[in-house]
């Protein structure tokens, strides 16, 4: 009798997973993403029938609404060009609709409900009332003068200010939107809507609604995540060589809050190439190059001429470290890259980016006793910080640096003991993937069914 019920759930988590790849051909990324978190919460589906017979999973591989627009824009030259932009409206079981925008030419639907469904389950995570959403563009910022990129956002948000606002759908920044491009998106929000409407975006400016700590959140809350890990086995980041890729907004604050606690940042890349300093990253170096001069990585040699410098980015896994910190895009660690990691004796590896390792890569560190810190737990305290942002929006209010950052570093702990606890009572001790992936499914799937069929 149990083995026919087993056999029945099994069926269905299979029948879903088929059906995402028949329903949305060619999305490869949103594919993973559902086959990975699907696969790990097979055993709870299997314990309770009515997420079944309510529909739940392919209710919740469905997004709610998806909203794809022509993005028009002239360039300095006079040249139109035209661009496609996207906001997928993924699950609001939880809460109106909140996640960052990707302007980045790689971006197509498939990337698109990748990141939408795993915003889903992050923003569960956080504790608070959020649903899931992404969007973005294939637009290109990089090289494009400081006018272009604002034409652009002007034209992109032309058409998306009438899909979003504070009670309903909150975008923030992401690969290729940070403060310059949120503020372009505010101002025309503004014009049109003719509303100073601050919760309507989150990652705005200090001065006109921004919250303090927002731009260090996924760092920081990376690294107090892991601080977490540590703790459990009795140890600190003091004196832990660390390797962060990418050279953006989460790689630099999480090499700054590593600093800080004590970590030698070694490496840091970006899409062109990889700096190794032995000597320790002069992150100051980095943040001129990256945020004010919008430059390439390489340029870091002119003031560190011992360094050296890679012109192969998937070569910074093989740079000997305790502590490995993907922090750039998707599947940038396949198991090539785990396997030189692991043999190298890396001890922790945390997803700053989302889905940076392949679920083969993950396989590998798991297999070797490695501390794995998945995406939407460690890395959701980006989100958790727009929603402290929201919240002071709510209230006119604006909080004090050291009050945000205590708030963080709270809702990371919580997250950690939280999923650490889900994995206990499972009997997964020790898998953070398995333990967020139940934990976010379980609050998402009970409000689907408190809310009817919807
Ligand atoms: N910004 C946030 O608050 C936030 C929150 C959660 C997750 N994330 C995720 O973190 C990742 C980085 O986002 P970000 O906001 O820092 O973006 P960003 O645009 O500020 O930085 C991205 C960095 O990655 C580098 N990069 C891109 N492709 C690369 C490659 N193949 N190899 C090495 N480097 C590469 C870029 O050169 C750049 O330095 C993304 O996966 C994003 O979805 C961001």
């Amino acid at each position: 009798m149990s083995n026919s019920i087993e056999l029945t759930q099994e069926s269905y988590v299979d029948s879903i997973i088929e059906r995402v790849i028949v329903k949305n051909p060619g999305e490869a990324e949103f594919h993973q993403a559902v086959r990975e978190v699907l696969e790990s919460i097979k055993p709870v589906v299997e314990l309770y029938p009515e997420f079944e017979e309510n529909g739940i999973l392919e209710r919740l591989t469905e997004p709610e609404r998806q909203i794809i627009f022509r993005v028009p824009w002239v360039d300095d030259q006079g040249s139109v060009h035209v661009n496609r932009g996207y906001r997928i409206e993924f699950n609001s079981a939880l809460g109106p609709y909140k996640g960052g925008l990707r302007f980045h030419p790689t971006v197509y639907p498939g990337i698109m409900k990748f990141l939408a469904f795993e915003q889903t389950f992050k923003n569960a995570l956080t504790g608070r009332p959020i649903g899931g959403a992404k969007g973005g563009s294939d637009f290109d910022p990089k090289g494009k003068s400081d006018s272009e990129v604002m034409r652009f956002c002007q034209s992109f948000m032309t058409e998306l200010y009438r899909h979003i606002g504070a009670q309903t759908d909150i975008p923030a920044g992401d690969i290729g939107v940070g403060k310059r491009e949120i503020g372009y998106l505010f101002g025309q929000y503004k014009r049109i809507t003719n509303r100073f409407e601050a919760g309507t975006l989150t990652g705005k400016g200090i001065d006109w609604g921004g919250s303090l700590v927002r731009i260090e959140a996924t760092g920081y809350g990376l690294v107090y995540f892991v601080e977490e890990m540590l703790k459990d086995v009795g140890e600190t980041f003091e004196g832990k060589k660390v390797i962060i890729s990418g050279s953006g907004n989460v790689a630099i604050y999480t090499a700054q809050k590593v600093i800080e606690l004590g970590g030698k940042v070694i490496a840091i890349s970006d899409s062109d190439g990889v700096v190794y300093d032995p000597e320790g990253i002069d992150l100051n170096s980095v943040i001129e190059i990256k945020e004010k001069r919008r430059g390439r990585i390489v340029e870091y040699l002119k003031a560190y001429p011992s360094a050296e410098y890679n012109d192969n980015s998937k070569d910074i896994w093989k740079i000997e470290c305790d502590i490995a910190f993907p922090c750039a895009t998707q599947n940038e660690i396949d198991t090539e890259e785990a396997k030189a990691l692991v043999n190298n004796g890396v001890v922790v590896v945390a997803e700053g980016a989302n889905m940076p390792c392949t679920p083969e890569a993950i396989e590998c560190f798991q297999k070797n006793n490695v501390m794995f810190a998945p995406a939407k737990a460690a890395n959701a305290g980006g989100v958790a910080t727009s929603a402290l942002e929201m919240t002071q929006n709510s209230m006119w209010e604006s909080w004090s640096f050291e009050d945000v950052d205590k708030k963080l570093r709270d809702i990371m702990k919580d997250i950690y003991s939280s999923i650490k606890t889900t994995a206990e009572e499972y009997k997964k001790d020790g898998d953070l993937v398995f333990g967020a992936n139940v934990t976010a499914f379980l609050k998402v799937a009970r409000a689907m069914m408190d809310q009817g069929v919807v």
